[in-house]
């Protein structure tokens, strides 16, 4: 396929919000806000440390992460629009939310290293065109819906710097 420098990090950034359907599902069971501030500190001071530790900007790591928390509600908040109007569509087990957040840690470091490793090529004029390309194609690929196709562009907005 296709491959172009900024690729990983919306591979990456599409991976962990494929995660959110498993976040929403567990929700949707325990009856758990989408919503949870401290959550969303702690992922963003350890993706700031990750940045640091790797040479990166620490304050541009979290901005990227900002726009993934807020990606990842999109999708939560249209999952439970789904199934509050087509119940059946409904989840009626999911893992719990530690074992979840887990999985969402390795995502974001994943991602972290992506972004830590394309400073120059997100600088280049070329770089908003390549996100929005990889997005498409790697929401065809995973079979994404029109609403996880938006969250992963609500998830990009902030990777192509402006210099
Ligand atoms: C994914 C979750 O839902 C929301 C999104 C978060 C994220 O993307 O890291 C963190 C906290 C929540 O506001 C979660 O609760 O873990």
């Amino acid at each position: 396929t296709t491959q172009t420098p900024v690729r990983p990090v919306v591979h990456y950034a599409a991976d962990r919000l494929a995660i959110a359907d498993l976040v929403a599902a567990s929700k949707w069971i325990s009856g758990a806000p989408i919503e949870d501030p401290v959550r969303e500190q702690q992922v963003l001071d350890d993706v700031a440390r990750q940045a640091e530790e790797l040479g990166a900007d620490p304050d541009e790591m979290r901005t990227i992460f900002r726009d993934q928390i807020e990606a990842s509600k999109v999708v939560q908040n249209g999952l439970h629009r789904r199934w509050r109007q087509h119940p059946s569509q409904a989840p009626t087990e999911a893992p719990g939310l530690e074992k979840i957040r887990d999985k969402i840690n390795v995502a974001s470091s994943a991602l972290v290293h992506a972004v830590a490793d394309t400073a120059k090529e997100r600088a280049r004029l070329g770089c908003r065109i390549e996100v929005t390309v990889g997005a498409v194609v790697e929401s065809h690929e995973r079979h994404f819906d029109a609403l996880h196709l938006a969250g992963l562009g609500r998830a990009l907005p902030s990777v192509c710097h402006r210099t």
